[in-house]
């Protein structure tokens, strides 16, 4: 296994790491450790923890041991936090990526500031061509002079993976899977509901410090088990291969890991 603080230093992208927790409860803790190793990482280099998370299942499952915890080793204040895709709707409509977020998260922890979280912009809901670059300045704008100018290095993105493989809201067979210049872009015809969205593209994904996949339950079965055991298929999910020096690492419960081939390792910080 490798150690959360090794960089992969080949300079073809590292192998998926799974970990494969007995329950999603088992699971939650140790995303809890990960994301806290994560932003200490991110701290002592450069004073900052830069999150990028998903909607779905996936914010319950972190919130769950990150808030009310009774130590103080999150650093709220350092963190800042984007959105790997959003769907256009109001931020107060229950399909928005940050209104479940904000349920399942953000209003559980009153130290984080809403400055310290990057929404789309509501004015431009209409249009999804400029709310996507929109997203995609204030991606530059945060990140602008940091390690990458070229690409935004996020120090986490969290995903979640869908029944179909999607990823973000990059979907099987779509023309995203090969944008390679945008760092946001528009989607309208989103097979999953509701059809307008934005979302990161690979030239983000990849170029992550750390990338995390996060799922649960029987339903992933099948899916894990095709993107681990056969990338070739070019899942979407299966794409997410940061750069060195990142790493991609899959978080499951054992029930989503049933039929997967692919070597577990011991979770270990
Ligand atoms: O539509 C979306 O779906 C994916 C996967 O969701 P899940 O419920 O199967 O975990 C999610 O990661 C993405 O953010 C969301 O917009």
């Amino acid at each position: 296994m490798a150690p959360l603080s090794s960089t992969n230093p080949s300079t073809t992208p590292a192998e998926p790491i799974l970990y494969s927790f007995k329950t999603p409860d088992d699971l939650s803790k140790g995303l809890a450790e990960f994301v806290i190793k994560a932003q200490d990482d991110a701290i002592t280099r450069r004073n900052k923890f830069t999150l990028a998370t998903s909607g779905g299942s996936l914010p319950k499952m972190l919130s769950k041991y990150l808030v009310n915890r009774d130590d103080n080793r999150l650093r709220w204040d350092k963190w800042e936090i984007f959105f790997c895709d959003e769907r256009l709707v109001p931020l107060d409509h229950e399909d928005s990526n940050y209104y479940l977020c904000d349920r399942e998260f953000f209003s559980k922890v009153p130290e984080l500031k809403r400055s310290q979280i990057h929404t789309i912009d509501e004015k431009l809901l209409d249009d999804a061509e400029e709310l996507a670059d929109a997203y995609e300045k204030d991606l530059v704008a945060a990140f602008a002079g940091k390690e990458a100018v070229r690409r935004p290095v996020f120090d986490l993105i969290l995903l979640g993976m869908g029944p179909d493989g999607h990823t973000c809201s990059l979907f099987p067979g779509h023309e995203l899977l090969a944008e390679q210049h945008r760092w946001v872009a528009p989607i309208k015809d989103s097979p999953k509901p509701p059809s307008n969205r934005i979302t990161f593209t690979y030239p983000v994904l990849n170029h992550a410090h750390r990338a995390a996949f996060v799922l649960a339950g029987e339903g992933k079965q099948d899916l894990l088990a095709r993107t681990l055991d056969h990338p070739e298929e070019g899942l979407p999910a299966s794409r997410v291969r940061p750069a060195p020096p990142g790493d991609i690492y899959y978080f499951t419960d054992d029930a989503a890991s049933a039929k997967a081939q692919y070597p577990k390792s011991e979770f270990k910080l």
